[in-house]
């Protein structure tokens, strides 16, 4: 983070602060509520004229219109109030309703993550017709390549989610053609003011709203929005920045990254993201809680017992072992993904779904935790292991990772929330590669039933009679409640079975991926998805302590065979808490 230092400290006297255009947010109240429709919220599909008019609809379903319009007031002059009719739809006068376009600059197109993920995002949204009439996608990285090279490098990783699906290679082309590709250094104004006059160009004339995702190393993070901020924002429509993480790897650095992009962008402006906030059963948990009776009045220390988060990938960090060995699990999967799911899953009721109700009950939920402690938690590392005849490597036998790593790939931890809702009640987090499956899922324990009157059909083990909720994030998305039966005959036995929503049965429609969905909501100005700065802070000062004694102290890991269970100390760990891992029961 030395660089990053360095520009926000030469940088506050050169240039004002948030040079990149302030957002200005409607109201959502303000929407008129005829025109949101919830049950269309995952499709798209709007007539070509509602297009036209940039009808697109965040994952909350309100359009993006109301949010256009307004933002896109010409050149400083002041915001325009939007005028209320009777009915409570928004008036707008006719000069107001220039047409728009959206221009998305993918900063690091070469790499990874841009072609795994972010380019077929952006087009499973223009095949869906999520993405309005007008919108360009620029590809912005060193590496020397031609529009033509991008769209071929690109569409080998494009898909129609289904097979078959009707127009999908007329629609891959017609999404190609609105691709570009600009090289250009991280750190060059002057690369990114020929950025801008591509932009400009394709703009032709329209209202311009720019997005910049930043699919690139951190270390250049400011570098890129110093110089977007300066050469290529929008002169008159919004600008907005998706950062992907690592967001610094201590309290410390992620403080000094979020300065000195607030030197340049309002926090308005910029979308952290979590793409683990964007999947499907992420969204659908607090629709679970708070949509359904049977679930928010059990929802305390009075009925659960511990709640579990578990993340396992069945491969090593492959090809990722230079980025990883400097940040460990705890950091890319922990102190992000998995915290993010937890503070969803306790927080109170929000009094909205907006962003910022919701963003606010969440930080409430981190400021009421224990920072985690050494005692509490346990390390390890994969190593070799040979299975079938076929050889599987070590974590440090990846050729980016330094000889004797002591970076942990797998660990596993308890965490306590203070507060009245709570208190003593495990959350016990698992995150591990190189594992035997490839999941992520929340698993709440219940707690017995009192003076059960069936504990003779249990028999000695009670911990299998007590009911468990299982949100399963991947693979194969479901929600399943095991309960217990009797089994139909003229005897009295028990059974337990799961009450099971399996997406794949239940809905036909393919799931979206979650970048899907968050870049939308970017492009929506929508933040209920995204991370703001102090939700982050707080999600740093849990971990921070943790991961200086674990560097101070030197602490080993416990090794684990590729492709085994994970280290034994997980299982201590859970049972000094009186806990047993749901995922490794012999019942599910
Ligand atoms: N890949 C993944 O699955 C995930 C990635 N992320 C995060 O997303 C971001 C992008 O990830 P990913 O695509 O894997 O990253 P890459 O390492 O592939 O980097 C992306 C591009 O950045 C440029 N680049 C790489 N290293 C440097 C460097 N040291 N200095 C300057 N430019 C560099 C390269 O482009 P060129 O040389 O052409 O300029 C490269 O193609 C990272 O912050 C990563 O942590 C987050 C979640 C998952
Ligand atoms: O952020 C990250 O996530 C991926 C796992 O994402 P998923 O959606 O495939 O579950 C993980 O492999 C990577 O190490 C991490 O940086």
């Amino acid at each position: 983070m030395a660089r990053c230092v360095s520009h926000c400290s030469s940088s506050s006297t050169t240039f004002s602060p948030s040079s990149f255009k302030h957002e200005r947010h409607l109201p959502r109240r303000l929407i008129p509520f005829t025109r949101w429709n919830p049950t269309s919220v995952s499709n798209c599909n709007p007539s070509p004229h509602l297009r036209k008019q940039f009808e697109l609809k965040s994952s909350n379903g309100f359009p993006l219109n109301a949010v256009s319009l307004q933002d896109g007031l010409s050149g400083n002059s002041p915001a325009k109030e939007p005028v209320l009719s009777k009915d409570g739809s928004l008036l707008f006068s006719q000069s107001e309703k220039m047409e728009s376009t959206i221009s998305i600059t993918v900063v690091g197109a070469s790499g990874d993550l841009a072609k795994k993920k972010i380019f077929p995002a952006l087009f499973a949204l223009f095949y869906e017709d999520c993405l309005p009439e007008h919108f360009t996608v620029f590809g912005y990285a060193r590496s020397k390549m031609t529009d033509e090279e991008l769209r071929n490098t690109i569409s080998k990783t494009l898909t129609c989610r289904i097979d078959k699906r009707e127009n999908c290679s007329g629609k891959m082309d017609h999404f190609l053609q609105r691709c570009f590709y600009h090289s250009g250094q991280y750190d060059s104004e002057e690369n990114f003011s020929d950025l801008d006059n591509k932009l400009t160009e394709k703009e032709a004339g329209k209202l311009p709203n720019r997005l910049f995702y930043l699919s690139i190393p951190p270390n250049i993070f400011v570098d890129v929005v110093r110089c977007a901020s300066l050469r290529a924002s929008s002169a008159s429509g919004w600008t907005r920045v998706i950062v992907e993480k690592p967001f610094g790897r201590d309290a410390e650095s992620s403080g000094e990254l979020t300065r000195c992009l607030k030197q340049y962008l309002a926090e308005d402006q910029i979308f952290r993201i979590d793409h683990y906030l964007g999947k499907e059963i992420v969204e659908n948990l607090s629709v679970l809680r708070f949509s359904n009776l049977v679930f928010e009045p059990l929802w305390s220390r009075n009925y659960i017992r511990n709640v579990q988060f578990i993340f396992s990938e069945d491969f090593g960090t492959e090809g990722r072992g230079g980025y990883f060995d400097n940040y460990g699990i705890i950091r890319d999967i922990m102190q992000n993904h998995l915290l993010q799911i937890l503070t969803l899953f306790a927080m109170e009721t929000p009094v909205t779904l907006d962003a910022e109700d919701i963003r606010n009950e969440k930080v409430k939920v981190l400021r009421s935790m224990r920072p985690v402690v050494l005692d509490d938690v346990t390390v390890g590392q994969y190593k070799g292991h040979t299975k079938g005849g076929k050889s599987y490597p070590a974590y440090t036998d990846d050729p980016t990772v330094p000889k004797g790593s002591l970076t942990p790939t797998f660990a596993a931890a308890a965490l306590f929330i203070d507060n009245a809702r709570w208190d003593g009640v495990p959350f016990l987090m698992k995150a591990g590669k190189a594992l035997h499956t490839k999941r992520a899922e929340i698993r709440v324990q219940f707690r017995h039933v009192p003076g059960n009157l069936y504990k003779r059909n249990f028999g000695t083990d009670l911990g299998k009679a007590t009911n468990e909720l299982v949100l399963r994030l991947q693979p194969d998305e479901a929600i399943y409640l095991k309960i217990n039966n009797k089994v139909p005959g003229l005897g009295m036995r028990l059974d337990r079975s799961d009450l099971n929503l399996l997406y794949k049965t239940r809905y036909s429609k393919e799931i979206p991926d979650a970048y899907e969905r968050l870049l939308l909501d970017a492009m929506e100005g929508e933040h209920r998805l995204f991370i703001r700065s102090d939700e982050l802070d707080a999600a740093w000062a849990l971990f921070t302590p943790l991961l200086k004694e674990l560097e101070e102290k030197k602490i080993a890991p416990e090794l684990y065979p590729y492709g085994s269970r994970g280290p034994v100390g997980a299982h201590y760990l859970a049972a000094k808490h009186n806990v047993r891992w749901g995922d490794l029961s012999s019942d599910d």
